[in-house]
């Protein structure tokens, strides 16, 4: 896409030329897989974003009905996930800043950590459509630009969000969840290609999924 096809408007968030442009990618990663991968690529793409951070969440409250990874085990996940591509990077903010994990603290954080910079946060089909159940989602959509991604099995909309605050994207859709992995492992079945090799090696390595 050249320069001149740079999404602007009010669909398409901020173009402010000269400022930094940061995609958030925030997600439980219990295990990260090449779904979050492909996604994140596929917008940095189309968005120009500059860097894409991947913020693997402290405690999930929307998750507390079921048994999520230690903290460090999925953060160190991610960290071998992003590692060769030099756009991607980890962050331990929502790790890092105990109890349960709320975006509209993630974004206030990186906003304090990059000042003169254009947020992006990067979401599924499935978590866009959640988005007004989370906490002070009103704010959310002043501290970033929403991109819902294409998920298979679930609808991509912005119905009911603010006009302007969210872009849908189709991505090359991948079928892999990471309830799915952790089904697989547990299985006995192989995740080879579903998530990067260093990942399949270091849920071996950990015993993490097996006895799910
Ligand atoms: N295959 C996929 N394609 C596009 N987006 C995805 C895909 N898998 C996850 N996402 C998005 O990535 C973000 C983080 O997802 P998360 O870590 O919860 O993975 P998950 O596969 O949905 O996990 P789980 O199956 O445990 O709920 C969410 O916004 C989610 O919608
Ligand atoms: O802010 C909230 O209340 C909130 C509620 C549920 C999910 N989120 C965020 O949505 C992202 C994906 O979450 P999850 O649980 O589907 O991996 C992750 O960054 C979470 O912190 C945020």
């Amino acid at each position: 896409m050249g320069e001149q096809d740079m999404p602007t408007g009010p669909g398409n968030g901020p173009s402010n030329p000269g400022k930094r442009r940061l995609g958030v990618m925030g997600g439980t990663f219990d295990p990260i897989h090449h779904g979050h991968l492909v996604a994140a690529s596929e917008v940095a793409a189309q968005f120009h974003l500059d860097e894409v951070v991947f913020v693997p969440t402290g405690q999930p409250w929307q998750k507390s009905h079921r048994h999520v990874s230690p903290a460090e085990d999925r953060y160190l996940m991610t960290v071998i996930a992003t590692a060769e591509n030099p756009q991607f990077s980890v962050s331990r903010i929502d790790i890092d800043r105990g109890g349960p994990t709320y975006t509209v603290d993630t974004l206030r954080d990186l906003r304090a950590l990059n000042p003169d910079t254009d947020l992006f946060f990067i979401t599924g089909a499935d978590a866009l459509g959640q988005i007004l159940t989370w906490r002070d989602s009103v704010e959310l959509f002043s501290l970033a630009h929403f991109i819902g991604v294409t998920r298979p099995g679930h609808d991509l909309t912005d119905a009911g969000l603010p006009e302007g605050g969210v872009s849908l994207v189709e991505v090359p859709a991948l079928a892999i969840s990471s309830t799915d992995c952790r089904a697989r492992v547990a299985k006995g079945d192989p995740i080879w290609y579903l998530v990067p090799d260093g990942v399949v090696r270091y849920i071996d390595k950990r015993e993490l999924y097996r006895g799910e």
